[in-house]
């Protein structure tokens, strides 16, 4: 049985009034741990403990921050194997893809953060005629709550604590209470890499117990979010009269449009994955798919084809494409949209559970396409998160565009054409904070990173994170 313990100023802890949750392996659907249900006491233990460290952290030298989280770095890479069997058994994904996407990325966010603040500036304007000279400092904001989703534990988890503690603040994170283990393991990691305590400090719980006590602690002045939307509209409403910075990164209901014009075999791959990827859990993923009459039968007996040859097994087994859910009443969610679609639309694949052998009571659930008539569907319009994609013919760019844009959420879109002016044209008006043509899931970290309307406030992602981490302070000196 693992027992994860808060880490907090540098040492594991019990919750302080001793309240567990289960923790369930998706696998086999079977308790195999228990996780801190942290209370308001142990955050506020926590942002003693950085509020503490921040004097000091604070006034670290860049190149001394740059070294820790290096070795932070170093630390994950030398423990991949370890990081990755446990992120595979906490959250049912292929191990394959814990191995390879997941712990490979969290080790970058702490190389690249390393990296980038020794190249942050700030600016200076010469007010000329006035005899004067502004320079601005960006200066740390002090304790920040980092909360993290389920989906890719630990790389959305290190995607905002490296970058926070890079820039000279202090740190109460909360991962996902369904994904908590590799966050846990973590700890080690940073104290062998001389990371000073209390620096980062690492409460569990459930998000209306420990997360809430996070966002309404009124000296924890800026939050960084990624997970649900309405998750994200209420941790709005409450840090709003506290005012707090806000970074909010929250569901998406991507469009993947494909044009006759483009290179076929390329995106048909590519499409595969941007459907079904990590059991279709990542906000990313192409969940609506609109394709050129001219080629959709085509396309829809490839697609088929190619997804029907995908095997859904248990994520230890290096055969595997389509590991568990995350959990049980996750599943049941995916499930109801599938049987929506069984009363007013066409299944074209998949739609059932899956038995593994070994592991009857895990989560598995067949890579499902289905095919909609229309784009004011729930189907299309609600977030399914699961390996569940829809898929429709468009006759005009005008047409998809209209599509593409009617949905509440903006947060990515993936366009397959050859055509430049039409990329040029359609990227242009794309409601959506990231655009891939030709690609997907192509990922620099200087670029911006995040959504717009109900897919998010704010960007993460190279300066912009260190931006948003970090109080601009303008200084006017008169000569
Ligand atoms: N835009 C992005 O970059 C991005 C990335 C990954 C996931 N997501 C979204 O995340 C969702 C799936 O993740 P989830 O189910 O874990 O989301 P969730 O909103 O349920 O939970 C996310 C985190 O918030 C915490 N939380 C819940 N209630 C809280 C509260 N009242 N106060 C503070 N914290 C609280 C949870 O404990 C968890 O740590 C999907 O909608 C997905 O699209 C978005
Ligand atoms: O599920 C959401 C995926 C988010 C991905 C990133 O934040 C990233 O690649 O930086």
């Amino acid at each position: 049985m693992l027992k994860v313990q808060n880490y907090i100023n540098g040492n594991f802890h019990d919750p302080l009034l001793n309240k567990w949750l289960n923790n369930y392996c998706p696998a086999n659907g079977e308790i195999y741990g228990s996780i801190p249900n942290s209370s308001k006491e142990d955050v506020d233990n926590a942002y003693i403990a950085a509020q503490s460290a921040f004097p000091s952290w604070s006034q670290t030298t860049l190149e001394e921050r740059s070294h820790i989280l290096i070795r932070i770095s170093e630390g994950i890479e030398a423990n991949l194997d370890r990081f990755a069997e446990m992120e595979s058994k906490d959250n049912g994904k292929p191990l394959s893809l814990a191995k390879t996407i997941d712990i490979p990325r969290a080790a970058s966010n702490f190389r690249f953060f390393a990296h980038a603040i020794t190249q942050f500036s700030s600016e200076s304007h010469q007010s000329i005629g006035l005899d004067a000279v502004n320079y601005t400092l960006r200066q740390p904001i002090g304790v920040v709550g980092c909360i993290s989703p389920w989906n890719l534990p630990l790389y959305l988890f290190t995607w905002k604590i490296a970058p926070a503690i890079a820039a000279g603040n202090c740190v109460v994170a909360k991962p996902s209470e369904i994904t908590p283990a590799t966050a846990y393991l973590l700890g080690d990691i940073c104290n062998e890499a001389g990371l000073p305590k209390g620096v980062l400090n690492i409460v569990h719980g459930l998000g209306s117990t420990t997360g809430q006590a996070i966002i309404e602690h009124p000296d924890i002045k800026a939050i960084s979010f990624t997970g649900g939307t309405k998750t994200g509209a209420h941790i709005a409403k409450t840090a709003a009269p506290l005012f707090k910075k806000l970074s909010l990164e929250l569901g998406g209901k991507n469009p993947n449009i494909i044009f006759t014009d483009c290179d076929y075999k390329d995106m048909l791959e590519t499409t595969v994955k941007s459907s079904f990827a990590n059991q279709g859990q990542i906000c990313l993923c192409g969940s609506r798919i609109f394709v050129e009459r001219t080629i959709y039968d085509q396309f829809k007996t490839d697609f088929i084809n190619k997804v029907k040859h995908l095997k859904v097994g248990h994520p230890s087994d290096y055969k595997t494409d389509i590991g568990a859910l995350v959990s049980k009443s996750h599943l049941e969610k995916v499930l109801s949209y599938v049987e929506i679609a069984k009363k007013d639309h066409t299944i074209l694949c998949g739609g059932n559970k899956v038995t593994v052998e070994g592991y009857e009571n895990g989560y598995y659930l067949q890579p499902t396409i289905i095919e909609v008539n229309t784009n004011d569907c729930q189907l299309n319009q609600e977030e399914i998160f699961g390996p569940v994609v829809t898929m429709m013919p468009f006759d005009t760019e005008d047409d998809v565009l209209q599509m593409a844009n009617q949905v509440k959420y903006g947060l990515s879109a993936t366009l397959w054409t050859n055509d430049l002016k039409r990329t040029m044209r359609l990227s242009n008006q794309l409601q959506a904070g990231i655009i891939w043509v030709n690609t997907w899931m192509l990922r620099d970290l200087r670029t911006p990173f995040g959504g717009i309307k109900a897919s998010g406030v704010g960007r993460e992602g190279g300066f912009e994170a260190l931006r948003f981490f970090t109080e601009a302070k303008n200084v006017c000196i008169k000569y």
